[in-house]
């Protein structure tokens, strides 16, 4: 049977929302990019300011070298494995097309270079996109186990044992933090033990951050299993997205990353990130990491930028709880907990399709098939609606 034989049909998530049921407002928990307490968009104010202080640069508009603005590139290196690592000066570093663009040129460089069988193992549930982004960089893609729908957490056993049974040297995506969809994320103790296992394999770790900071509302917290399997050894690649956790959604900015052994292999592996960058895409959008850039580089604009990550990170914390307490407010005798232990933008509700298509049909409330809510796109305002809703599909 064929490898995907069993994938579910998943509905667009951006599916045309039904005719009003005599509610007020629609719900649209579908949507995987943050909002405020008023449900808008949210341009973080040191995005603002930093992109004026580069308008009033009157920077020219010449092309970027290969592997982009130079100054966003080194810095966000620094953001993700931490002032002083060991990977920095062993680091190769280009800018892509936001996350899912660094995703893309992991996928094309392991497709040439990756010395084991050119395929990719990747959580299930996983990213959308990822299988995807995958398969289109000519790598087969196979799963390993992820999510316990028993327990609404982490299948920790189930991943363990396909990473410990896997060809010896595979490759295998990881989030780094705020896992999507599940929001399940490995615990500390957890990624010590998961790196052992990888370790123990010969595997190569490929990991996928696209929520520094704005999972726990700390970047050095949220690159935590990132940094554990640098200090451990392993030479991880990486997929940086400053589409989140700067707002940066529609300015495209990303990077790629591969940690390598020392200069020397930095030196070659450098070399083969530009032949292959080039004819995809020649260089990068500057706008987007001129701003990245000014939030990175300057004290006053970082300080405030990681006020501001901090601050969306704990409106969703706090409208976590407050989905919880609604619900036992209503008398739900369900264990509402995971909703309060996931982390990151999405929730795992648990609920099943027929009841996400309730919540649709004589609700209002929209969001994926699977039960993935935007927990970003909870309010104070439609909390006790989306409790009431969710207590009615599911009493
Ligand atoms: C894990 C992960 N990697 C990578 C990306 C890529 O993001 P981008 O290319 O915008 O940086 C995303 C963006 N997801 O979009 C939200 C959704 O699932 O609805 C992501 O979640």
């Amino acid at each position: 049977a064929s490898t995907w034989a069993d994938v579910p049909q998943g509905p667009p998530v951006s599916r045309k929302l039904s005719r009003q049921t005599g509610f007020k407002e629609k719900i649209n928990l579908g949507v995987g990019a943050y909002r405020d307490d008023q449900g808008k968009p949210y341009v973080l104010p040191s995005v603002r300011s930093a992109e004026n202080k580069v308008i009033e640069q009157k920077l020219n508009k010449e092309y970027a070298g290969i592997t982009g603005v130079p100054d966003f590139t080194k810095a966000a290196a620094v953001l993700a494995y931490g002032e002083g690592s060991s990977a920095l000066d062993r680091v190769v570093i280009t800018q892509s097309i936001s996350g899912t663009g660094a995703l893309r040129i992991g996928g094309a460089f392991l497709q040439r270079f990756f010395p084991g069988a050119k395929k990719i193992y990747i959580p299930t549930p996983s990213w959308a996109n990822h299988a995807a982004v995958f398969k289109d960089s000519g790598l087969e893609v196979e799963k390993y186990r992820y999510y316990n729908k028993d327990t609404i957490g982490l299948d920790f056993e189930g991943m363990v044992a396909d990473i410990k049974g896997a060809p010896k040297g595979s490759a295998f995506l990881l989030h780094a933090c705020a896992h999507n969809p599940t929001g399940v994320d490995p615990t500390p103790e957890q990624w010590r033990e998961i790196s052992d296992a990888v370790k123990a394999g010969g595997h190569y770790a490929f990991f996928d951050m696209a929520y520094q900071g704005f999972a726990s509302g700390n970047t050095d917290t949220d690159a935590y299993a990132l940094r554990y399997f640098v200090e451990q050894g392993h030479n991880p690649c990486l997929a940086q997205s400053f589409a989140k956790n700067m707002g940066l959604y529609g300015e495209r900015v990303g990077a790629f990353s591969v940690v390598c052994a020392d200069a020397a292999e930095k030196k070659r592996v450098d070399s083969q990130i530009k032949i292959l960058v080039r004819p995809l895409y020649s260089n990068p959008p500057v706008h987007g990491a001129r701003i990245a850039s000014e939030i990175l580089n300057d004290p006053a604009l970082n300080k405030q930028w990681l006020g501001e990550v901090k601050g969306m990170a704990d409106r969703i914390i706090t409208m976590r709880a407050l989905l919880k307490k609604e619900l036992e407010n209503l008398g739900s005798k369900h264990d509402w907990s995971h909703i309060t232990s996931q982390i990151g933008m999405f929730a795992y509700t648990g609920l099943t399709p027929e009841q996400m298509d309730k919540l649709a049909k004589e609700h209002s409330v929209y969001a994926t098939k699977d039960g993935r809510i935007s927990v970003a796109g909870i309010t104070s305002g439609n909390v006790k609606r989306l409790a009431a809703a969710i207590h009615a599909v599911k009493p």
